[in-house]
């Protein structure tokens, strides 16, 4: 029965059938791959002797294990030439779109597909990637999946799935200058709990998020997964359709007015109905920087980090454990903590916007010294339009290593790590132990704006004071 939201009109729209189990067999519109999760899921397809089903609604590209300096083939890790190689036999023999390394458009998953239009309102997503959360920002029901389901998708297009929860998330007001989507989103973790979204889809609403660029939206929706919601969304609106006007694979001439129109019929109905409905107000969010490791540990600028019996009881057997890895003291300011590596990428803040914000506070500044900061873009055509836009040479100026795109240090499943318990103010999704490249490095997430204060002062710090 569907309530009226977007979640329900979409989940409706592709149900093939209501499986004996009660699962929902689900049409997946479009299904993205990469080098980390599809080479198995090619292999049983092979086993079995099927064939992709629907190559034209399969698009791959290559982004986590992508070098971001000496990018010569055969690589230098041989395990990262392999898995290209694997990719690029897998897309050849199935007749699959693969936008590879000097393609012009190869980078992050989630970077490429929206900046195509291939990501469009009122469709399924699915992804052997968790940030596959990230198309939600428009209007699509995005959601990531494992190995096993990738070969699902492969061979039948579709999955058998169970209809989730829709909770509202609403938040209301202009943000705080030097506040940006991804302190908003950390807010949202921090409040709800890094498990609060399971069994539920999440619904931005509200006018910050209505305020917000289709690439800031996007990063809101990248880490809904962050906050244990399998998928997050915004209800399509103008700034969608303008975003997605004249792209590469979006409709054109009669077809694009029909398909406004039905964009448009599938946001949700004022009247809908949600499982539960959380609200917050947008004045309240300060810069946000996590301390812990999870998403969910994250504080304001000029909080302390949390003592234990400020935290509810749940949560302090993990803060223990995060106070002693990150080598933090309970009770102590997190602004002035010293940092080794400044990264500024990934799939929530690697887009065109971010790097025009952090140049903006690069110009006319220098990473401290001994500091190593680095700017990797989410996709080549990213990288092209900051160098068009001599955003590379602001950041070579002010001390930035200037890269090539890719996954990079989100997740250091390339040559880009932390060394021993290095500690890095990272402009990624996730803080988790070892995350990035070191078993025990340690991560600091916050906005590319505040990467850029920390690598300008080698210390935590308030981007709102960086003269
Ligand atoms: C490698 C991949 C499966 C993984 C994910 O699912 O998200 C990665 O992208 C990540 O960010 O941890
Ligand atoms: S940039 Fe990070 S979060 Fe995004 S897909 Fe790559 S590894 Fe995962």
């Amino acid at each position: 029965m569907s309530k009226g939201t977007l979640f329900d009109k979409v989940w409706d729209t592709h149900t093939v059938q209501i499986l004996p189990s009660g699962q929902t067999q689900l049409f997946i519109g479009l299904h993205l791959i990469h080098e980390v999760t599809s080479p198995q899921a090619f292999a049983m397809l092979r086993e079995r002797g099927l064939k992709v089903m629907y190559p034209d609604r399969t698009v791959a590209t290559v982004d986590h294990i992508v070098p971001t300096e000496n990018q010569a083939r055969p690589f230098v890790d041989t395990l990262a030439e392999e898995m290209i190689q694997a990719l690029e036999n897998s897309t050849k023999d199935n007749g699959i779109r693969f936008y590879n390394i000097g393609s012009g458009s190869q980078g992050v998953v989630h970077v490429i597909a929206p900046e195509q239009g291939l990501t469009q309102p009122g469709m399924t997503i699915a992804c052997g990637d968790s940030h596959t959360s990230t198309h939600g920002a428009f209007g699509a029901i995005a959601f990531g999946i494992g190995t096993s389901q990738v070969r699902d998708v492969l061979a039948s297009q579709t999955l058998a799935l169970s209809k989730l929860k829709v909770r509202k998330i609403e938040v209301n007001g202009k943000l705080q200058p030097g506040v940006y989507a991804k302190d908003v989103v950390l807010h949202i973790i921090r409040k709800l709990g890094v498990k609060g979204g399971v069994g539920y889809a999440y619904e931005y609403a509200g006018t910050t998020f209505t305020n917000m660029s289709m690439e800031e939206r996007m990063t809101v929706c990248n880490m809904a997964i962050e906050g244990g919601a399998r998928c997050g969304y915004i209800n399509p609106d103008d700034v969608t359709f303008d975003y997605l006007k004249g792209r590469d694979f979006a409709p054109t001439g009669e077809k694009w007015e029909k398909a406004v129109s039905w964009w448009r019929g599938m946001a949700s109905d004022a009247d809908a109905e949600y499982d539960d409905i959380v609200t917050f107000d947008a004045a309240e969010i300060e810069p946000t920087v996590t301390w812990g490791i999870t998403p969910g540990q994250g504080i304001g600028i000029s909080e302390p980090v949390p003592t234990p019996d400020s935290l509810p009881e749940g949560d302090r057997a993990i803060a223990q454990e995060a106070y002693s890895y990150m080598q933090l003291s309970p009770g102590s300011p997190i602004k002035g903590t010293k940092v080794d590596v400044c990264f500024i990428g990934s799939c929530t803040n690697g887009r065109i916007s971010d790097l025009r914000e952090a140049a903006k506070f690069a110009q006319g500044h220098h990473v401290a010294n001994g500091v190593k900061a680095f700017v990797v873009p989410g996709s080549e055509r990213v990288k092209v339009q900051a160098e068009t836009e001599g955003l590379d040479k602001i950041f070579v100026e002010a001390g930035f290593e200037w890269r090539e795109a890719g996954c990079s240090m989100c997740l250091a499943m390339n040559p880009d790590k932390l060394q021993g318990d290095q500690i890095s103010a990272s402009s990624s999704n996730r803080n988790f132990k070892g995350r990035q490249g070191s078993s025990t490095g340690r991560t600091l997430l916050m906005s590319p704006a505040m990467v850029v204060a920390a690598a300008v002062n080698g210390q935590v710090s308030d981007v709102r004071e960086l003269s």
